[in-house]
């Protein structure tokens, strides 16, 4: 639905001579709202972050902002803001400078711009580090900075150019938790590109899913993952099989395939301990490989080993037929 607040991308097209980097792509992003843009390598997900931003010239279409048409002005004139994967800091300049740094390039006097500097290292716990220089820091300091830096522009909209991926899993969790709850207490519009399904699942309000330059699917985390629209977005969501029954291609959600008594033959090529449960690949007459994942408890009452012949059952319900 539409509002007077949201940012939309109408027919929206990025050409590098030949190749296709986004090819006319429309949506309407909700006013405060966290959107994961998920896809492969090379689907054009960057290249879309950073028309929105500025930073790539448009070839085809319009970008929108609060009913302004924003797509010809500079990136500091559109209310967006860009967070860089690199974080991209000054190194000669301490934390406090760093996030001061745009209001400094527009004019703002230097206690005003240090007054809001403050504030923002506050929001990001980084107070006690504000005279640090970013070689002093860690990536999860530095990145904290990045987002004050980004933030005190007072964007509509930030956007942020796979923020988690220099950070260690055990951060990457973290830090993932940090972005909701600033997104939920500023309440402006976060796009965050990321090649991570989890990350996309665990963060958005809606996740956008690309693939060869155009939208895929879009969606609530729980409609894209257990409503797959084609075989790549079940795929590339994981958690899916996807089978042939009489014809017709279906997803299959791997968690509710049963291995007992009945069912499809199919032989086990593959077994592996996930922790709280076992994924068990098996191959069945046809050549499709399906993949039953069962509560460890359930695999160690009655193990299966590679080369063991199995038969797989699942309800019905469970199919979920998809349109290509
Ligand atoms: N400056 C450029 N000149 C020519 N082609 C480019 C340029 N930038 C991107 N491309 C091409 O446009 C396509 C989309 O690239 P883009 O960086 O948007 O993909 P991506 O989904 O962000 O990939 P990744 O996840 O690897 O960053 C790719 O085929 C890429 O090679």
């Amino acid at each position: 639905m539409r509002t007077p607040n949201d940012l939309e991308l109408a027919k929206l097209t990025k050409r590098y001579g030949d190749t296709v980097a986004v090819d006319g792509i429309s949506h309407i992003f909700a006013p405060a709202s966290y959107v994961c843009l998920l896809g492969p390598s090379g689907c054009g997900k960057s290249t879309t972050l950073r028309m929105i931003a500025g930073h790539e010239s448009v070839s085809d279409g319009n970008i929108v902002l609060e009913g302004k048409e924003i797509s010809h002005l500079a990136p500091a004139q559109r209310g967006t803001a860009m967070m860089f994967q690199s974080y991209a800091l000054f190194p000669h300049l301490s934390v406090r400078d760093n996030v001061a740094f745009s209001l400094k390039m527009k004019g703002v006097d230097k206690s005003t711009r240090y007054a809001k500097a403050n504030a923002l290292l506050e929001l990001v716990a980084m107070t006690h580090l504000a005279d640090r220089m970013p070689a002093q820091l860690s990536g999860g300091q530095q990145q904290r900075v990045a987002l004050a830096r980004a933030l005190i522009t007072e964007p509509r909209v930030l956007l942020l150019d796979e923020p988690l991926s220099a950070l260690d899993p055990f951060l990457r969790i973290r830090m993932r938790a940090e972005l909701k709850r600033l997104q939920r207490e500023l309440e402006i519009t976060f796009i965050h590109v990321t090649h991570g399904q989890d990350e996309a699942l665990a963060l958005a309000d809606e996740v956008v899913v690309m693939n060869n330059a155009v939208i895929e699917q879009a969606g609530s985390p729980r409609d894209v993952w257990g409503k797959p629209r084609t075989e790549f977005v079940a795929r590339f969501m994981g958690g899916h099989n996807v089978v042939t029954v009489d014809g017709g291609r279906y997803a299959i959600r791997s968690d509710v395939i049963r291995i007992g008594a009945d069912g499809l033959p199919a032989t086990t090529t593959g077994v592996e301990y996930q922790g709280d449960r076992v994924a068990v690949t098996t191959r069945t007459a046809t050549d499709e490989e399906i993949v039953a994942l069962l509560p460890e408890e359930t695999f160690f009452g009655q193990p299966i080993n590679p080369g063991d012949a199995v038969r797989l059952g699942w309800d019905v319900r469970w199919q979920h037929p998809l349109e290509a």
